[in-house]
């Protein structure tokens, strides 16, 4: 929670004018009362104008002066929750940016959307309202109670007697409240990643006419949201009719005793009238509680989630020893003895895998589906970090490189191709922000995609991504291709990134590929892509089977005869057609 409120600390200054002014605020609201005893006490009851005129005046003048405080007091609260909400964003984004893939499996992606926009906008609108009304509620109630006991000390008891109670059961509400409103959140954050994995897998849904499931999916969380949402207002909304039963029965008692008081002589019709009006402010006061409370348990909740992210240390970040800061030129690629489980998980992906890619070389590695390929690869840039065991690029040791200085030599295209809303040209450029129009075009040729981007309604000014063309599959991938290749990267990654493209382009692009005098590791389950490249390495449930060329493995290894052997037929089969 204190984290989160640190980021108020540049904005001490308007903030601080901002409270002065509800002071201001609260001290005009504070005498009015005691001005209108006067006014009626000197005044009305003794018929003298020059007296009522006299306080009429100071009252207008004092309103005057609080409207203009309360103006200028808004304007400042929302400067300041604005430039709040916008460093506590920033910083969240940052942090998010700042975490390892590790880090990230730790949160759900809606969760942190959430965090992001609708808890900084819950602490952002707390913030606002305590600089405008929530701290002159309690100020009042004090206040109310202090100007009642100066003016009729016998009278103002009854007050005193009634707001303590009332407090505790508002703290008490509080309490109760706080870990309702967490629960809401997590409801909330359940419905935003239904929603968003349905917008992601609309076509999917509908392909499958899996609409009703999903809508019923959505409807059980939605549910479950209107019910937690519920719960948490009804003890809210019940706050409201017992504070107004117990202050009511307060003024009451007031006016009871207030009359006799007056009839002994022991009260003036005025002082009665300025009790009964601080009771009216107070109850008006305190009724605000309970909305302010709603505001606190919700804040209490939201500010701890959004802690949560700030405090979360990247799991990866440069080790003290990486000062020295190498550079990655030649691109060997050398796994010792490398065994990895993702954090939390008791059963290893790698098992002791150790091989060497010798500085621009290609290799293939295949097998089964969930047989850990794609692990591998994110042990190279250092995306997770083996957990036993070496990776070693040009021969020094992958942990004693800068994440900046390694990743920078790295192209790596994903399984899955993503593009950002933008032009072709921008989707490209993303791998080098500096890149020149024929770097855009080099690349784009060698991963063979420079005819079809032509094609394309505006060429490389297209916008694809949300709101843009749509690109097919095999297009999407040879634009992520072009984004890794105008890197020029001393080591390129490729994750089944050839899957949809036919044989002949491929073929196109393998060759184009290499004129890059990089390191190439390819994922592949084409035999035909595998037997071209230098080394190829067959991994099984986590551990390497086989490594070796083509023509070697062809020899001496089963397994790879068997792949070839039914891959052959199979391609036979598909050129015979
Ligand atoms: N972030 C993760 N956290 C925990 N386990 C994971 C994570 N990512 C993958 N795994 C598990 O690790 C194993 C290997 O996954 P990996 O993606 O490396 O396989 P793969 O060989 O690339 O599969 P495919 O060919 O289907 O892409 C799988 O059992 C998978 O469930």
């Amino acid at each position: 929670m204190n984290r989160v409120f640190s980021f108020l600390k540049p904005y001490r200054l308007p903030a601080g004018l901002a409270l002065t002014l509800m002071l201001v605020e609260l001290a005009v609201e504070l005498a009015q009362p005691l001005i209108i005893a006067r006014m009626i006490d000197d005044g009305i009851l003794q018929k003298d104008m020059g007296v009522i005129w006299l306080w009429g005046g100071a009252l207008l003048a004092m309103s005057i002066f609080a409207f203009a405080a309360g103006v200028t007091n808004s304007f400042l609260a929302s400067r300041v929750s604005q430039g709040f909400a916008y460093d506590l964003r920033s910083s969240l984004f940052k942090k998010v940016q700042s975490f390892s893939f590790s880090n990230l499996d730790e949160f759900l992606t809606s969760s942190l959307i959430t965090r992001v926009t609708n808890d900084v906008n819950t602490i952002q609108m707390t913030v606002f309202m305590s600089l405008r009304i929530m701290l002159r509620a309690p100020l009042l109630v004090i206040g109310g109670t202090v100007m009642a006991l100066f003016v009729n000390a016998k009278l103002a008891l009854i007050l005193v007697i009634a707001i303590p109670v009332l407090i505790f059961f508002l703290l008490w509400v509080l309490k109760t409240g706080g870990a309702m409103f967490r629960a809401v959140q997590e409801r909330l954050d359940k419905v935003n990643g239904v929603m968003k994995e349905n917008l992601a897998g609309m076509r999917i849904i509908k392909a499958f006419l899996n609409s009703g499931y999903e809508i019923r999916r959505f409807t059980g969380a939605t549910e479950d949201l209107r019910k937690r949402t519920t719960t948490v207002l009804r003890l809210i909304e019940m706050t409201m009719p017992i504070l107004y039963f117990v202050m009511n029965a307060g003024i009451i008692a007031i006016l009871w005793f207030g009359a006799g008081e007056v009839s002994s002589g022991g009260a003036k019709v005025g002082e009665v009238v300025a009790i009964v009006n601080y009771s009216l402010r107070i109850t008006a006061a305190i009724s605000m509680f309970s909305f302010i409370i709603m505001a606190f348990s919700r804040t209490r909740a939201s500010s701890q989630r959004v802690s949560e992210v700030l405090e979360t240390e990247p799991h990866l970040h440069d080790l003290s020893s990486a000062s020295r800061s190498p550079e990655v030129t030649d691109g060997s690629v050398e796994f010792q003895n490398v065994t990895f489980y993702y954090p939390g998980s008791e059963t290893p992906v790698l098992k002791g895998v150790s091989f060497t890619a010798d500085k621009g070389t290609t290799t293939a590695i295949m097998g089964a589906t969930g047989s850990g390929k794609s692990t591998l690869f994110q042990l190279i840039p250092r995306l997770y970090d083996a957990t036993e065991g070496e990776v070693f690029l040009d021969g020094e040791e992958a942990g004693q490189y800068r994440l900046q200085n390694l990743r920078e030599q790295i192209g790596y295209v994903p399984q899955e191709s993503i593009l950002f809303t933008g032009t072709v040209k921008d989707n490209i450029a993303w791998g080098k922000p500096d890149a020149t129009m024929e770097d855009i075009i080099q690349a784009a040729k060698d991963a063979q995609i420079h005819d079809t981007i032509e094609n394309l309604p505006k060429g490389y000014d297209t916008v694809v991504g949300q709101k843009g063309v749509n690109l097919s599959g095999g297009q999407k991938q040879r634009l992520s291709i072009a984004r890794a290749l105008i890197r020029k990267p001393a080591i390129l990654l490729l994750d089944d990134s050839t899957s949809a493209l036919d044989l002949k382009t491929e073929g196109k692009l393998m060759k184009a590929l290499g004129t890059y005098p990089c390191t190439t590791f390819l994922i592949t389950q084409k035999i035909s892509t595998a037997s071209a490249s230098d080394q190829i390495l067959i991994l099984d449930d986590g551990e390497l089977m086989e490594h070796g060329p083509h023509e070697e493995l062809l020899r001496t290894s089963d397994i790879y005869r068997r792949i070839w052997q039914s891959q052959m037929k199979g391609e036979r089969v598909h050129e015979a057609l």
